[in-house]
């Protein structure tokens, strides 16, 4: 291949225009980039990535002209700042590539070039990138540096639910999001979820296109499915398709509760994921068999087990990795052990999900509480285990939080590991939230108030600014303490405040909000349902935000609210624990400090405490309360932290051999 200069032009747009192409100038600052080979045409190919003045990542393409166009995400390298956008320091052109080049190299980028760049709103912006300060070659160099010291991973994310595409709980808000900070830092990333279609709209998919691969696979006889695929935002999102996916409802049930061929439906994505880095040639090549699987929750537990039963014992992943994320222990993919031969396993790894239910807990007299557990399969097989806080990851291993599975998760002690999650900043931003009326920020909070009043017409409320406004957003399941809140709102309805709630899933939970509602026509409303933009209207409006959850393996809404200047009243559990400091109003020379109440026992004596306690808090003392908000509004809620965690775990996992029997 030689020299590769004179044949790399270097093409920079995320606008959408056409690619513009320049030859490679030479260096000023210093630059690293990533070089991958396609193992098959041998074309290396980059892309720059940088952020604009909000932070939002910007992608640059880089394309080589040896056989057609490419894209692959890059590490940040840098700053220039060229006044309407504040960008990471241009990569463009190389000094020279040797053909066996793989690793990460140094090459030289010069002065003035021409790089398309989109502004905030998404046009492009020509800019010049001027000559370098010495601050930025200095910044340049230093990255530089790192940047060649650090392994980047092929990461293969499998999830029942990913955001924007589908979405039932916090799992949709995590693989949509963390994949992204991922690939921020310079992975390869993909994302393995079905291509769920409700029959309504599917507009969440309509910039999916068909890769037109299809594949089969063996399990419950033989299925075929079909990949679709996006790349957007510096991720590779691939939806497994099959008619099983087409139904009306959520990710796992309908109005008539949970599908009954759910394991079917997540058996079939594990296979077709194991499946997805040897078959699709993303972007020109495949992720190949030097993966990281992060299998989350049981509908992708399969993972661990068909890699080290199906496909290491023939050689294939032998240099794979799985990591386990649990979400949610609670659920945990049981049904009857005469499924187990629809699992495609083979027959002699029967044990490693079997689970066999205590005679307590069995149904009747011949039930012989005999099952297959995927979750318990995962927890054994995987190579690492993260839970998705600390303080869930040593719950677990307790009687009380295992669901069953403390001992066996206890023996694993020494790969279980909790990292809390991040939030989507740009999705939920009360500056500039397009789901809300009025923008607001730390340092000026009339827009919340002014959402608060929106919120209380919209919903036909009295608009009372001086009364607190308490929101709850979440599932209707036991998990979420819903059954506290319909024993202590009604006595806290007799105090001036309103009560806002938004929630879907137990039927009787929806129709005590409907009897709630035409009890307490001023002080209380009940959406039944799945409606986004009303969750970010009920965080932007009210003052409180309640969580009495049961368990929380680390909770969204809390971080949420927070944010938006809501002041969290949780349950002392789990992620709750960990992300609520309890207000402590004489610290800090009397100003206070924390963020929220973390109430304990579970009790609804407890909670209406808490509550109370928020309340006269904010009634009379105006100046702590502002100071809860201002801290909750100014702590860092990005994934950057959480996503250099993940790095952390992955290189562990490398580090010792896989599972093998
Ligand atoms: N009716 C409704 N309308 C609109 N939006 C709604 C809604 N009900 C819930 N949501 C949204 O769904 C998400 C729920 O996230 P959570 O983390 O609070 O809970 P969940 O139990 O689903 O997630 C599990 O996984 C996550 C991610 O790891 C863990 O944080 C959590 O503890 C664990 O139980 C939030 O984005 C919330 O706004």
């Amino acid at each position: 291949m030689g020299s590769l200069r004179a044949r790399f032009s270097a093409a920079l747009s995320t606008s959408g225009r056409p690619v513009q192409r320049r030859r490679s100038p030479r260096a000023v600052a210093r630059c690293s980039g990533w070089w991958r080979r396609n193992p098959a045409s041998v074309r290396p190919v980059m892309c720059v990535l940088g952020k604009n003045k909000v932070g939002k990542p910007l992608r640059w393409k880089g394309t080589s002209d040896l056989d057609g166009p490419s894209e692959r995400p890059h590490p940040l390298i840098g700053t220039v700042d060229l006044g309407e956008v504040l960008v990471n320091e241009a990569y463009e052109g190389l000094e020279s590539c040797e053909e066996e080049l793989e690793a990460p190299t140094s090459v030289n980028v010069t002065g003035k070039h021409e790089v398309f760049i989109p502004n905030t709103s998404g046009e492009a912006v020509t800019a010049m990138i001027a000559t370098t300060t010495s601050k930025v070659k200095e910044e340049n160099t230093g990255k530089a540096e790192q940047l060649q010291n650090k392994v980047v991973f092929n990461v293969v994310f499998v999830t029942s639910e990913a955001g924007p595409y589908s979405k039932a709980g916090g799992l949709a808000d995590v693989c949509g999001s963390l994949p992204i900070a991922l690939a921020v830092r310079g992975h390869r990333v993909m994302v393995i979820s079905p291509r769920y279609l409700n029959g309504v709209s599917n507009s969440e998919y309509a910039t999916v296109s068909d890769t037109g691969i299809r594949t089969k696979v063996s399990c419950f006889g033989q299925q075929e499915v079909g990949f679709f695929h996006e790349y957007r935002a510096g991720v590779d999102w691939v939806f497994v398709d099959h008619p099983s996916f087409h139904r009306p409802g959520n990710p796992y049930g309908d109005g008539n509760g949970a599908f009954g061929d759910n394991q079917f439906r997540f058996t079939l994505l594990s296979h077709a994921a194991c499946e997805a880095p040897l078959v699709l040639p993303l972007k020109g090549y495949t992720y190949g068999q030097s993966c990281l699987f992060i299998a989350n929750d049981w509908h992708a537990g399969l993972i661990p087990l068909l890699l080290a039963a199906k496909y290491r014992p023939h050689g294939v992943y032998k240099d794979a990795r799985s990591i386990l994320v649990i979400h949610n222990l609670a659920h945990q993919g049981v049904e009857p052990a005469t499924t187990y031969h629809n699992l495609g396993l083979p027959p002699e790894w029967y044990s490693a999900v079997e689970w066999v239910f205590p005679e307590w807990a069995r149904t009747h007299a011949l039930d012989k509480g005999e099952t297959v557990n995927i979750l318990k399969g995962a927890i054994v097989t995987v190579d690492r285990i993260v839970t998705v806080s600390e303080g869930y990851a040593w719950e677990i291993t307790t009687s009380e939080g295992g669901c069953g599975l403390h001992e066996l998760l206890s023996s694993r002690k020494s790969v279980l590991n909790g990292i809390s999650n991040g939030i989507d900043v740009d999705d939920w931003d009360p500056t500039s939230d397009k789901h809300i009326p009025f923008h607001y920020s730390v340092d000026d909070f009339t827009g919340k108030a002014k959402c608060k009043a929106a919120l209380q017409k919209e919903l036909g409320l009295p608009i009372w600014s001086k009364c607190p406004v308490i929101g709850f957003i979440g599932r209707l399941d036991y998990q979420k303490g819903i059954d506290l809140i319909m024993t202590g709102i009604p006595e806290l309805l007799q105090d001036d405040i309103q009560f806002i709630m938004l929630g879907t899933g137990d039927r009787q939970t929806e129709d005590w909000m409907r009897s709630m509602e035409s009890n307490f026509k001023e002080k209380f409303r009940g959406w039944v349902g799945f409606n986004v933009p009303i969750s970010h209207r009920i965080t932007a409006a009210c003052d409180i935000l309640l969580m009495p959850s049961r368990f929380e393996p680390c909770g969204l809404n809390q971080l949420y609210a927070m944010r938006y200047g809501a002041v969290p009243v949780v349950h002392r559990t789990g992620g709750l624990r960990d992300t609520v400091e309890n207000f402590n109003p004489h610290a800090n020379e009397g100003r206070g400090l924390g963020t929220g109440w973390a109430f304990s026992p579970l009790t609804k004596e407890s909670m209406l405490r808490a509550l109370r306690l928020a309340i006269t808090t904010f009634r009379d003392h105006k100046a702590l309360w502002e100071g809860l908000m201002k801290r909750g509004m100014s702590r860092d809620y990005t994934w950057e932290k959480a996503a250099s965690k993940y790095e952390q775990i992955f290189q562990w996992a490398l580090i010792d051999p896989p599972y093998v029997r």
